[in-house]
């Protein structure tokens, strides 16, 4: 538990994020149920010492979605995994039915303070870079839908194996709720599938089909739904059959440019985010937004 207060002091934004300074502060949501807080974790770890292989099992019910606690257990995990030599490997899943996860928690952004978007959008960042950046060999076994930040998730892995069910569909579709994906989202998705599959599908917030996400590159490959976790485990076994080092300077060689890029803007990417977010057209977009999924339910 220290390690996650650790983690959010560092999150505090500056006075400088204060409502007042912004001269706005969001509304308070009147329609949206706000979840409990629920104290059973969001995600399970199984480490198998003997492969050096470990599984993250996203299991926040409704729907994965990213919340400030959801990352900070995350980036709490991933730098446990990550000190830890053994572990070479991490495979990526849900435990949630059809829904791999529905990206990054509107509630965190929609009638909260500055200093708590600044916060949110912090470990956010912290998540993408800890992901990108990592030393192990990532495989996302993506076993139902992944909107947003829920594809950026599995574009920061190596590998993505998903269940061919048209049900499902992924993509960086911000532009669908008014907002912006930003230029670090823009270029895991660039660095996957190029330049031009990424302008189309973030200028028109496309949610791709598996058929039609593994056509532009988005995911490596399709399995039946009920195949994705195991050959997300026998390939894991190849990628690990690589000699380590020459792996990770590779990964490293094609991934730092970008990572950098966040790195020597942090504080900067914060405040835009935050400047951006709490603007009172943007939170009318996202209310609108909500609506029309509980509209969808009923
Ligand atoms: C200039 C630039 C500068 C800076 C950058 C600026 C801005 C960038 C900012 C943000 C970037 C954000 C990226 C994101 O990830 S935004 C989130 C986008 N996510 C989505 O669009 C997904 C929406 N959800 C769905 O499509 C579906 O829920 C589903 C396909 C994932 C699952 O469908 P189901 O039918 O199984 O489930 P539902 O009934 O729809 O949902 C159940 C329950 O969960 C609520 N919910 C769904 N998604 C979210 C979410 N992302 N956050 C919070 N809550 C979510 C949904 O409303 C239902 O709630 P109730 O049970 O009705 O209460």
């Amino acid at each position: 538990m220290a390690w996650r207060a650790a983690l959010r002091s560092k999150a505090v934004i500056p006075a400088l994020l204060s409502c007042s300074s912004h001269g706005r502060l969001c509304a308070s949501p009147t329609f949206i149920t706000q979840r409990n807080n629920s104290t059973s974790p969001k995600i399970k770890v199984d480490y198998d010492q003997t492969t050096g292989v470990a599984v993250m099992h996203m299991q926040s019910p409704p729907v994965n979605s990213l919340s400030l606690d959801f990352l900070t257990e995350l980036c709490i995990s991933l730098e446990k995994l990550e000190m830890d030599k053994g572990c070479r490997g991490l495979i990526i899943t849900s435990n949630q039915p059809k829904v791999f996860s529905a990206g990054l928690d509107i509630l965190e952004m929609y009638g909260k303070s500055p200093e708590h978007c600044g916060e949110f959008w912090k470990v956010v960042q912290e998540m993408w870079l800890k992901l990108y950046g990592s030393n192990m060999v990532t495989i996302a076994a993506i076993n139902g839908s992944s909107p947003a930040g829920g594809c950026l998730l599995s574009l920061t892995c190596d590998y993505r194996i998903m269940a061919d069910n048209p049900l499902y569909s992924i993509g960086l579709n911000e532009t669908q709720l008014g907002i912006v994906a930003p230029f670090w989202f823009k270029e895991t998705m660039v660095n996957t599938v190029g330049h031009r599959n990424t302008e189309v599908a973030l200028q028109l917030g496309l949610l791709y089909k598996p058929a039609e996400a593994l056509k532009i590159g988005l995911v490596d490959q399709l399995v039946p739904e009920d195949q994705v976790f195991s050959v997300a485990t026998q390939t894991m076994t190849k990628w690990l059959t690589i000699p380590e080092h020459a792996r990770q300077i590779t990964k490293s060689m094609m991934r730092n440019p970008t990572i950098d890029k966040l790195r020597t803007n942090r504080e900067a990417d914060i405040q835009n985010f935050v400047s951006f977010i709490t603007k009172e057209s943007i939170q009318k977009s996202l209310r609108m937004y909500m609506e029309m999924l509980k509209q969808r339910k009923a």
